[in-house]
C-alpha cells in the first residue's frame, strides 16, 4: 500500500514544538519571538499566503507584525523599512513576500536583511552555510527544510546508499534541497530543463523531488517502484468537472498514476505547502533562541 503523507498533520506537529518553545523562551528568558512579514502591492494570491503566515505566527504566540505597502512603493522606501526591522530588537524574523512588483529589485532587498533575521534562508550567508553543510549555524530555506522533514520521517537521518533526484535548480528550492540531501549522505542528481532523458534519470531515484513548475509533468513511468515522491509544485489549472470557470491546485506530479508506483508520496494541496509555513515559524523561533543566547529546538 502506498502511504500518502499528510502534510497538514506533520506541519501541526512542527507547530506544537514551536508553541512550546515559544512559551519556554517567554517564561525562562522573558523574550517573545517576533516575526515581521512585508508585502508590497495587491496580488490576491500573495495576500492569501501572507495572511496565512501572520495567522500562524499569532497562533504560535509570536509578536506578529505585517507591513502592507502600496504597489508604487520605491526601492528606497522598501529598503528603509527593512533597515528599520533589522534594527528593531523585538523582531527576530523578517520575511519579504516574493515576487515583488516589477519595478522593484528583490535581490538587493533580500541581501540587506540581517542573515540572523533572514527566516526565508535566502541571504547568501545562509545559502552559503547550507552549501557548505553548516546546517546548524544558519537558517535553512523553508520549503526544502519542510521537504527534508518528510525525508527524515520516511528514511531516518542517514540516506547512505540512496539515490535522490531533484528536478529544478532554483536558489529558492532546487539548490538548497540538493545540498540538504547531500549533507544527509544521499547520492544526488540535480536535474533541470536541459537534462537529457529526464524520465530515465528520475527512474533511478529512491527519493524523487519535483519542483519544475509544470502541472502533472512527472508520470508514473518516471517513478522507480517503491520510491518516495515529494511534489513541490503548485499549479492552478482549470477544473471544468467542478463547474464552469472553476480551477484547482495540482502539483508537478501526476498524483493518481504515480501513487500506484511510489511507496510514499506527498499530495498537492496538503503536502509540502503547509510545511513551508510551519518551517517559517520554526526558523523564527530558532532565530529568537539564538538571539537570546539559547540552544534552539531541533525540527
Ligand atoms: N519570501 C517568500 N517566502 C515564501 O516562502 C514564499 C514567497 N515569498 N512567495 C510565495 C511562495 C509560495 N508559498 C507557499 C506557502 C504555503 C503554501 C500552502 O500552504 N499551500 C497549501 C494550499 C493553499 C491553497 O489552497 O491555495 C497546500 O499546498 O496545501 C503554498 C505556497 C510560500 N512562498
Amino acid at each position: 500500500m502506498t502511504t500518502v503523507i499528510d502534510g497538514k498533520a506533520v506541519a501541526a506537529s512542527v507547530i506544537e514544538t514551536v508553541k512550546s518553545a515559544t512559551r519556554t523562551l517567554e517564561t525562562e528568558a522573558g523574550v517573545r519571538a517576533g516575526l515581521a512579514v512585508v508585502i508590497v502591492g495587491e496580488d490576491p494570491a500573495s495576500h492569501a499566503y501572507v495572511s496565512a503566515k501572520s495567522r500562524m505566527a499569532k497562533e504560535c504566540g509570536f509578536l506578529s507584525v505585517q507591513h502592507t505597502l502600496p504597489k508604487e512603493t520605491s526601492q528606497e522606501e522598501l529598503a528603509a523599512l527593512v533597515a528599520e526591522l533589522n534594527a528593531d530588537p523585538s523582531i527576530h524574523g523578517i520575511l519579504v513576500q516574493l515576487p515583488l512588483p516589477k519595478h522593484l529589485q528583490s535581490e538587493p532587498i533580500i541581501q540587506s536583511i540581517l542573515p540572523e533575521k533572514d527566516v526565508d534562508g535566502l541571504h547568501v550567508v545562509n545559502a552559503g552555510k547550507v552549501a557548505t553543510g553548516d546546517l546548524d549555524g544558519g537558517l535553512v530555506s523553508c520549503t526544502p527544510a519542510g521537504a527534508m522533514v518528510f525525508v527524515r520521517r520516511t528514511h531516518g537521518d542517514d540516506l547512505s546508499g540512496l539515490n535522490a533526484v531533484v528536478i529544478g535548480r532554483s536558489n529558492l528550492f532546487g539548490k538548497p534541497m540538493s545540498a540538504l540531501l547531500l549533507a544527509a549522505n544521499a547520492t544526488v542528481t540535480t536535474a533541470h530543463s536541459r537534462t537529457k532523458d529526464l524520465p530515465a534519470v528520475c527512474r533511478n531515484a529512491d527519493i524523487l523531488v519535483a519542483a519544475v513548475g509544470r502541472a502533472e509533468m512527472v508520470k508514473a513511468d518516471w517513478v522507480k517502484p517503491g520510491a518516495l515522491v515529494i511534489d513541490v509544485g503548485i499549479n492552478r489549472v482549470p477544473a471544468p468537472e467542478r463547474g464552469e470557470g472553476k480551477t484547482k491546485l495540482v502539483g508537478d506530479v501526476a498524483f493518481e498514476e504515480c501513487a500506484r508506483v511510489a511507496s510514499v508520496i506527498t499530495p498537492v494541496p496538503g503536502g509540502v505547502g503547509p510545511m513551508t509555513i510551519a518551517m517559517l515559524m520554526a526558523n523564527t523561533i530558532i532565530a529568537a533562541y539564538r538571539k537570546a543566547g539559547r540552544k534552539p529546538p531541533k525540527f
